[in-house]
């Protein structure tokens, strides 16, 4: 049996301003570095340890991965940051207020946006410039590998391959991984592990900094997978990521 954890970054200064985010590098909030710092102390007392360390090229995933590991008194591990465990690219919504943006274009609309599998938001033009071929960090992808936009099937697209090609082989070497990545990177994730339906994925919702552990079989199926921490706070963080899109809100 294997076990791996999961874990979404803490609160962006985005996620308390209820923006659409997407690749835009926001930080942590205090709040969200507090959460990262509780998910190292939960970690700690429950006894993991961990050999490879997976992020994004996203700050607010790389600093929750610091932060994890100071608790853990393990900042020597080797870490590998890659684009594709990156958000899901919020195409022209980022930077937008959800909650505004609901108010605007209906309920049922952003929920589509936020929550379908195949719609994508509006894209980016490739003159705007959110347009990551302008970030230095992405100048040794291909550019048309390189989203304007991305529906959650897209996002599966670059991450299930990554998590195939290069993270389960190291898991199978007997590597004790953490990931910290994104909502919508670890909802494409998730949805591959447990088989999620495209239709039920719209339901998914990943709470902040909370590890979330999956023991996994020998063919990487989940045995069993569950959240650390208060399971009532743990319900609360989740409902509250649903309920972000809502104009009544
Ligand atoms: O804005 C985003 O990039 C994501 C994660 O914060 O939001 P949502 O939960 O709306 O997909």
């Amino acid at each position: 049996m294997y076990k791996i954890v999961l874990m979404r970054h803490g609160e962006s200064q985005w996620n308390l301003e209820n923006r659409f985010t997407g690749w835009v590098d926001v930080d942590l909030t205090e709040k969200g570095r507090e959460e990262a710092a509780r998910a190292g102390e939960i970690l700690k007392a429950e006894g993991y340890e961990f050999d490879l360390c997976y992020t994004s090229v996203l700050k607010r995933a790389i600093r929750t991965l610091w932060i994890t590991l100071d608790k853990l008194d393990a900042m020597y591990l080797p870490v590998i940051h890659d684009w594709r465990l990156n958000e899901r690219h919020y195409g022209a919504l980022q930077g937008l207020n959800k909650k505004e943006t609901a108010a605007n274009f209906g309920d049922e609309q952003v929920l589509i946006w936020r929550r379908s599998y195949d719609v994508p938001p509006p894209a980016l033009e490739k003159d705007n410039p959110m347009w990551p071929g302008f970030d230095p960090r992405y100048k040794h992808v291909p550019a048309e590998e390189l989203p304007l936009t991305e529906c959650l099937a897209d996002t599966v697209a670059r991450v299930v391959p990554y998590w195939e090609n290069e993270i389960v082989p190291n898991i199978k070497a007997g590597r004790k991984i953490l990931i910290t990545a994104h909502g919508n990177s670890l909802r494409s994730l998730i949805k591959h592990l447990d088989n999620i339906s495209d239709k039920d994925i719209v339901g998914v919702n990943v709470p902040t900094a909370v590890p979330l552990v999956y023991e996994l079989d020998e063919n990487m199926r989940p045995i069993r997978s569950y959240y650390l921490g208060d399971q009532e706070a743990i319900k609360q963080k989740m409902a509250a990521v649903a309920a972000q899109g809502k104009a009544g809100k």
